[in-house]
């Protein structure tokens, strides 16, 4: 069967046909890495993730590039704000953001381009568009000539004269409608050379020439988050359409993570980080509810949504080991008919965990039954379903991911429990100063401690 995508772009579903037959080649934007990951910047990560892994379980040879924006405004400011290098700061957060794909079981991308290791693709990029008359460099900027493109607004739907990029006016821009491609080196930035001189990338331009340079001029799918739809993927599209690239065929959005009815933003300050989440449910809990909604709609999120999600996922995990423990191994098998035909229907995830329910509903009833094969084979097709979405209670990676997790625990429990003693001693021997510097150096690493009829009992404070 086919598989249908909704294409951004043409507002439509439309047959997914690969340009080249047999392949897949797919670019998700990739964050911008200025500070902790929450819950929303991973749900695309995880929503594509599951498009891959469908495009794969359909035998495509799929290529898939998520880049690292890793210089921007917000990491040099924030960088300066805290006194440490901005290249210090972009890698710490690299790592978190590396860290969280991680723990929610998201596959390595096939490359993980850095914006700050394609500046040369990002010139020959400009050049071509100089060349072609679609932009300008002025006072070491290059711009891109907005109006020199009339296709300008077709992915978002803007009107050119509604056009307003939301960048800082800069010096010699021709049109406040332009947008910058390179910004001019300011005294104690990084900056890399050109032939306008030294400067920085702009963000819009990174993503067009790594795209191309792993991909090809014309390549098929093009994904991010829906607030990128403009102006971001509108430039990406103009400056490689101007240049004369095909660049992507089909465009995916993917909707956001609300609260309170709003964008999880860092600005807004709504926002969970994925340590305080995972501090309340495992990454596959988590990763079921995050992927459990269609990737086009809003996920507004609440706790009891998180922990109703986080019990759907146990009990599909309970039928597998229960099967497993009365049966021994479970071999991953095939999914059924109507997985796949909601998958297919531009990834209709809650028809296919719909399915997945009803699956375990029978499973556990041929369990019940004392028919063993019928369980073994349902917990097959279970399996194999719930490994396109990425959460197989079987896989071997959620084993790893908690007993690196509980490892760590462990020994933080030694170490909490040699300084409770040590707290216990001191109020025994009427030391209240050294009692509460301990309790007061605890609360500081971010460790309460409730004195119960039955002894101090600690917690990691539910931070943010
Ligand atoms: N709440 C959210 N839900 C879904 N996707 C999100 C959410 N917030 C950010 N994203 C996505 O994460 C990616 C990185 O975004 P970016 O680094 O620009 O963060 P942002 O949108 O400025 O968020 P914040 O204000 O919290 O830093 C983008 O693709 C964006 O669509
Ligand atoms: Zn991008």
């Amino acid at each position: 069967m086919t598989l249908r995508l909704f294409d951004t772009e043409s507002r439509a579903v439309r047959d997914f046909v690969p340009l080249v037959p047999g392949r897949a080649s797919v670019y998700l934007c990739g964050a911008t890495v200025q500070g902790e990951p929450h819950i929303g910047h991973v749900r695309s990560g995880v929503a594509f993730d599951v498009l891959r892994r469908w495009l794969m379980a359909k035998g495509l040879d799929v290529a898939f590039v998520r880049n690292v924006t890793d210089i921007d405004d917000k990491i040099l400011r924030k960088a300066t704000e805290a006194g440490r290098p901005w290249w210090e700061w972009k890698t710490t957060y690299e790592r978190a953001f590396a860290r969280a794909y991680d723990q929610l079981g998201v596959l390595p991308p096939s490359v993980e381009p850095r914006a700050t290791g394609h500046v040369t693709q990002m010139v020959e990029l400009m050049q071509r568009l100089i060349d072609a008359g679609h932009a300008y460099a002025a006072d070491g900027n290059v711009y891109f000539d907005v109006l020199s493109y009339p296709e300008y607004g077709r992915l978002s739907g803007h009107r050119i004269d509604d056009v307003h990029q939301g960048e800082s006016a800069g010096s010699g821009k021709r049109d406040p409608r332009d947008f910058t491609l390179w910004k001019a080196a300011k005294p104690g930035e990084p900056s890399w050379p050109t032939p306008w001189g030294r400067g920085r990338p702009g963000w819009h331009l990174e993503c067009s020439a790594m795209a191309e340079y792993y991909l090809g001029e014309s390549f098929d799918i093009h994904c991010g988050g829906m607030d990128l739809v403009f102006p971001h993927h509108e430039n990406e599209i103009a400056q490689a359409k101007a240049a004369g690239d095909g660049f992507a065929r089909y465009w995916l959005h993917n909707g956001w993570v609300t609260m309170g009815g709003e964008k999880m933003s860092k600005s807004l300050g709504n926002v969970l980080s994925i340590p305080n989440v995972l501090a309340r449910v495992r990454p596959q809990e988590l990763r079921y509810y995050l992927g459990s909604a269609h990737y086009r709609s809003m996920l507004e999120y609440s706790d009891a949504a998180l922990h109703e999600a986080a019990a759907g996922y146990r009990g599909l995990e309970a039928f597998v080991l229960k099967t497993r423990d009365r049966a021994g191994d479970i071999p991953v098998g095939t999914w059924t008919e109507e997985f796949a035909a909601a998958l297919d229907d531009d990834l209709g995830v809650p028809k296919a965990l719909a399915e997945i329910h009803g699956r375990r509903s029978e499973g556990n009833k041929a369990l019940d039954a004392g028919d063993l094969d019928t369980a073994v084979h349902i917990a097959a097709q279970v399996r194999a379903m719930l490994g396109i979405l990425g959460v197989d209670p079987l896989d071997p990676h959620w084993a790893e991911v908690a007993g690196r997790d509980s490892a760590a625990l462990e020994a933080l429990e030694v170490l909490v429990a040699a300084e409770l003693d040590r707290r216990q001693a001191a109020r025994a021997a009427k030391n209240w100063a050294l009692a509460d510097e301990v309790r007061d150096r605890l609360t500081a690493a971010g460790i309460e401690v409730t004195d119960t009829p039955n002894g101090p009992e600690w917690s990691l404070k539910a931070g943010q």
